[in-house]
């Protein structure tokens, strides 16, 4: 025989030290609907398999997101239906076969947990369809009630058929004699709606017997919520948890109860619900309390040679057990508003999750490739009962799954660690529990072999009424010998001896009898052929009418999976819209805000700016007054300052006026100064007209010729001036000179005892090897009113550390010839020397030009 399933201990355990493989825990995530319209989601669906979640910008405008993935992505269109196919029915087709796994649903309170894994009435969760998909698959196949019990150690005990009717039989007298232990429907529950769904592909040669327990860990205690107490009963007393000879951890002297269906099934978790500790609180008005394991228990036994009855040895029984958790969900006390007892029970609640996340992050960190030292760090499953209990799942003796539940409208920072764990959880790795196939050398197929011969129908799996007997009367009506007629051949045999045989009427009634029944027999058979031939036509057109609606069938699953994608295309572009929709509504009211923020800045400014340019028209105000006031006093002070310059250039031209008056009378005065005082005199051109008025020359108080009287002429003469040493030696001159020597002090030239002259400076070693300690730089030019003048620009010559020289000029000496009245002497002579000269060749004679020609046209020559 092949069989599926785990093994007992020993073998067990040897598989697996031979079997390496790992499988991460699978992480599913469901995001819950949006109750209110009002309310935004802070979730985007990404893709099947990721999600977003962001965080609206906060005052400084950061905002923040963060993106997760796991195996797959439940939004919130998603039914409880195709929740449970893609979570669930994976797990109860490996429960089947002997393989035992785990899931829990771990999130935020209120975000969908509870709903997720026992629904309501008119949904039901993963825990009622389970019982459906079970009970449909194994229905044919289960084993007689108390076939196998509890041995209180976490296996079960295999009893005989007889043993299980006298139990039977003594559990029926206690339901009969204890009415209030028995479930009852109550007035008012509504009908649940089953799940139809069925796994075809089980093993038949078994025999099937299922067990629930509900247990919930409150304060860090087990409670047995299917406890054998009466309802209005209040304490409980708590378990303790064990390991069995397996390793398997279990909750010791828990109460496991025997279901034949679904309904039954049901009705135990609808009383354990009833039990299990909830409160409202500002988060969920049904709050879970305490985390709660529903465990349904598959016990498989294998059938006998004759597949009728079950092998009653204990070691070729399977057990498997799948369990599912309703975490409490964590709650920050704030935001849940809890106080008292409930705060305590959050407190609890939050002590026993952090270790639960404790416990699979040290255990993803032994694991890691970063744990390099190889030293497993100890994991701290004993801290809380709910780690302690799932120890040897971690531990590898069963898949596990994960469903993370997220309400959208939370907060971003309660979603980032609960998103951050589930993330984490997906890369924990699990040993793998392969269902092994044992063959223990019996024929497979036995049962169909029964079932076919319809003799005797397998005692062991009829399923006697195992409904509560109504109003406690018996229902004595069994089943029916189902094999009727069939295998009646016909009358009786008459009843003989051996005696009876030489007897001919009574032999005579034997052969009539024997006859009948051949002939019956002949049209049995006949009717056996006729029957099998329809059977088989029946058969032919089924089957092609099978195929024909299996095609169907399947092209209408492909329709509708296509449409289904569709629609989930549709729903999730839908959902991405809003969410889109919903942001650009958060964006456009945080413009709009910052829009009226501006303006009003803006007025503030304008306002600001108004005031600023009234100031300054103030300001421009007081200060055009202040100008006109300065101006007016300074026009004032400068026409004082004029009026007093007027007056001293008054007297100083009075003063000059009366100088030149007395020069004039000097003047006049020449002709009485005797001829041979020859003397060099410039005549002046004057402004003063008075000065201006030549006259001539008067000898002996008569008018001469002015040719014949030339050097005695009465001129004006410039008595600074210098004989030119260009003169012509030669010529001889007249010289007229005034009665009063004049001296002349006018220098052009620098006397420089020790020098050098030079006319060209190109090298600079001139100035630095020379032994030179003054320069002086000679030129000669004239001022505004054409007067020639020599400069002297003096300089000291430094010598540099680099044998060089500096020249620092600190002195600027001017050499220039004036006259007290005024006008530039030279000018006037050159002048004079062309009128002379012009004079000489017989153009008109002019006295005044006479005198210059006397004077000659002296250049003073410039020194270098
Ligand atoms: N997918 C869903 N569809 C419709 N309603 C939902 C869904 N998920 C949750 N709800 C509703 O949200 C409410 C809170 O859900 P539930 O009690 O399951 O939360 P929880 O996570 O178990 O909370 P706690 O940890 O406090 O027990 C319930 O009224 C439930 O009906």
């Amino acid at each position: 025989m092949k069989r599926v399933g785990s093994q007992p201990a020993k073998l067990q355990k040897k598989y697996r030290a031979e079997d390496d493989a790992k499988d991460p825990i699978q992480v599913y995530c469901r995001i819950r609907p949006i109750q209110s319209s009002l309310e935004s989601s802070c979730i985007k669906v990404v893709s099947d398999t990721e999600i977003q979640i962001y965080c609206p910008p906060d005052e400084r405008g950061i905002s923040r997101e963060g993106q997760f993935s796991y195996k797959k992505i439940f939004t919130e269109y998603e039914t409880q239906e195709v929740v449970f196919q893609d979570l669930g029915l994976p797990l109860i087709e490996q429960l089947l076969t002997g393989k035992s796994s785990l899931i829990f649903a771990y999130g935020i309170s209120g975000s969908g947990k509870s709903y997720t894994m026992t629904g309501n009435q008119e949904d039901g969760g993963i825990v009622g369809r389970c019982f459906d998909v079970i009970f449909n698959s194994i229905q044919n196949y289960q084993a007689r009630r108390f076939t196998f019990k509890p041995d209180k150690l976490n296996g079960f005990d295999v009893y005989s058929m007889e043993d299980a009717l006298f139990f039977k039989s003594e559990d029926f007298k206690n339901n009969v004699k204890n009415p209030s232990k028995t479930s009852k429907k109550k007035d008012g529950d509504t009908d649940r709606i089953p799940f139809n769904y069925k796994i075809m592909d089980i093993e038949q040669d078994v025999a099937y017997s299922v067990f629930i327990s509900y247990v919930e860990i409150y304060h860090n205690y087990v409670y047995d919520l299917l406890e054998d107490v009466s309802d209005g009963e209040i304490r409980r007393n708590s378990k303790i948890i064990r390991e069995d000879s397996n390793g398997n951890m279990y909750v010791h002297g828990v109460n496991e109860q025997e279901v034949f269906n679904a309904d039954e099934a049901f009705e135990w978790l609808r009383k354990g619900q009833l039990r299990k500790r909830t409160a409202p609180t500002f988060l969920n008005m049904d709050s879970s309390r305490s985390h709660t394991v529903f465990t349904i228990r598959v016990v498989q036994a294998p059938l006998d040679t004759d597949g009728v009855s079950i092998i009653q040895d204990k070691k070729y029984t399977v057990v498997s057990q799948l369990s599912l958790v309703d975490l409490a969900g964590s709650e920050r006390a704030g935001k849940a508003k809890t106080t008292g007892q409930r705060l305590q029970e959050a407190g609890e609640i939050n002590k026993s999750l952090s270790n639960l996340k404790q416990c699979l992050k040290i255990l993803y960190e032994n694991q890691s490739s970063s744990n390099l030292r190889n030293i497993a760090e100890k994991i701290p499953y004993r801290t809380s009962r709910l780690t302690h209990l799932f120890k040897s799942f971690f531990e590898g003796s069963g898949s596990i799954r994960m469903l993370i539940c997220v309400n959208p409208i939370s907060e971003y920072t309660e979603l980032l660690p609960v998103l951050q764990f589930g993330e984490m959880s997906g890369s924990v790795q699990v040993k793998r529990t392969t269902p092994l196939r044992m063959d223990i050398g019996l024929t497979p197929g036995r049962r169909k072999v029964i079932d076919v011969q319809s003799i005797n129908r397998i005692p062991c799996v009829i399923e006697e009424d195992t409904r509560v007997p109504q109003d406690n009367k018996i229902n004595y009506e069994s089943k029916e010998n189902c094999f009727g007629s069939y295998l009646n051949l016909g009358p009786p045999l008459p009843d003989l001896e051996v005696d009876d045989l030489l007897d001919n009427e009574k032999r005579q009634q034997l052969i009539t009898a024997l006859d009948q029944r051949i002939k019956k027999k002949e049209e049995l058979r006949a009717l056996l052929i006729t029957q099998s031939n329809d059977i088989r036509s029946q058969i032919v057109v089924l089957e092609s009418n099978y195929a024909g609606a299996k095609q169907e069938i399947n092209s209408l699953q492909i329709l509708r999976d296509q449409d289904t994608n569709k629609v989930k295309q549709y729903q999730n572009k839908s959902f991405l819209l809003e969410n889109e929709l919903a942001s650009l509504k958060r964006k456009l009211e945080f413009m709009d805000n910052e829009n009226k923020r501006l303006k009003s800045d803006l007025n503030a400014k304008d306002n600001m700016l108004n005031q600023v340019s009234v100031d300054k028209d103030l300001l421009k105000q007081k200060y055009n007054t202040k100008i006109v006031k300065k101006q007016e006093q300074l026009s004032r002070e400068f026409k004082d300052k004029w009026k007093v310059q007027e007056n001293e250039f008054e007297a100083k031209l009075q003063d000059k006026k009366r100088k030149l008056r007395h020069i004039k009378n000097i003047v006049e005065s020449t002709e009485n100064i005797p001829g041979h005082f020859s003397r060099r005199i410039v005549k002046r051109t004057l402004s003063d007209e008075s000065l201006n008025k030549i006259e001539p020359v008067v000898n002996n108080g008569k008018p001469t010729d002015s040719k014949q009287n030339e050097p005695s002429q009465a001129t004006l003469r410039y008595l600074r001036s210098r004989r030119s040493k260009s003169c012509d030696p030669h010529e001889r001159w007249i010289e007229h000179k005034p009665p009063v020597p004049i001296p002349l002090q006018t220098v052009m030239q620098p006397k420089l005892k020790k020098r050098k002259s030079i006319t060209k400076l190109t090298d600079a070693k001139t100035v630095s090897n020379n032994g030179a300690s003054k320069y002086c730089l000679l030129t000669q030019g004239s001022d505004e009113q054409g007067i020639p003048e020599a400069k002297l620009y003096k300089a000291d010559i430094i010598q540099t550390m680099g044998g060089g020289a500096q020249v620092v000029f600190n002195d600027v000496e001017t050499l220039k010839q004036d006259s007290p009245l005024g006008g530039s002497p030279v000018k006037n002579r050159i002048q004079a020397y062309n009128n002379e000269v012009k004079a000489h060749r017989g153009g008109p004679e002019d006295i005044q030009s006479k005198c210059y020609g006397i004077q000659g046209g002296y250049t003073p020559t410039s020194r270098k």
